[in-house]
């Protein structure tokens, strides 16, 4: 299972991917926008802070096939290695896709809402396809079985591409996803510190170290 990050802040990566395995990073057009600075020095940045084998993924801006393929070239020819170029599955991304990934520069498909835009971004030959759990559910869908049947018919049908999970509120949307069997999750800063921390076991920690100093009496962490 692989976890990404869904940020362009630099300190929040650096210090994440010092403490945490992490898998890569990923961004779009608003993520990037809030840095305001060059998204080129920013993306160049991640890039030097994730090791060769960590993909980072980046979004494309334009609408029209020829833009968005030209778009997606500088990118892949900046980032060189691990990069994957993200574009949302409307229908000149599809095109765009489609002779991209011809040409071996590798895609993440995204802004996917039904399993029929995964269906038809994995015939593109995208690597990624990223669906947008809590989007969906935010307008009364169901994310997670978006996710679960998208697993589904990849299975089924033998596709190599694999589910990067994207937009979430809350670890449980995370956990399920898990289960559906998605290959990938990216996750933003808040919904990721509560992936790794429970006030229990703060609790549960601070009272091991009292009850120590209460009968030893002595200060455990100043050596
Ligand atoms: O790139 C897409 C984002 O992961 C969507 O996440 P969001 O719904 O939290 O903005």
């Amino acid at each position: 299972m692989k976890i990404l990050l869904d940020t362009a802040d630099i300190d929040f990566i650096r210090k994440t991917n010092d403490t945490y395995v992490i898998d890569g990073v990923t961004t779009n057009p608003s993520i990037l926008a809030k840095q305001k600075i060059d998204y080129v020095d920013v993306l160049q940045e991640i890039r030097c802070i994730l090791s060769d084998e960590k993909t980072l993924h980046a979004q494309v801006v334009n609408q029209d096939a020829e833009k968005i393929i030209e778009e997606a070239e500088f990118l892949h020819n900046t980032f060189q290695g691990n990069i994957y170029v993200k574009i949302p599955v409307i229908p000149e991304g599809y095109k765009a896709i489609k002779y991209l990934t011809e040409r071996n520069i590798k895609v993440t498909a995204t802004a996917v809402f039904t399993p029929q835009q995964a269906l038809m971004a994995a015939k593109a030959g995208a690597s990624y396809v990223a669906p947008y759990v809590n989007r969906i559910d935010n307008i009364s869908g169901n994310g997670v079985n978006v996710v679960a049947d998208i697993v589904t018919i990849f299975q089924t049908y033998h596709f190599q591409t694999q589910v990067l999970a994207a937009s979430f509120k809350n670890t449980e949307q995370i956990q399920k996803i898990c289960l559906a069997g998605a290959q990938a999750v990216t996750v933003n800063e808040d919904v990721f510190s509560k992936l790794f921390s429970h006030p229990l076991t703060d609790w549960s920690v601070n009272t091991f170290t009292e009850d120590w100093q209460k009968t030893y009496g002595q200060k455990i962490m100043s050596d």
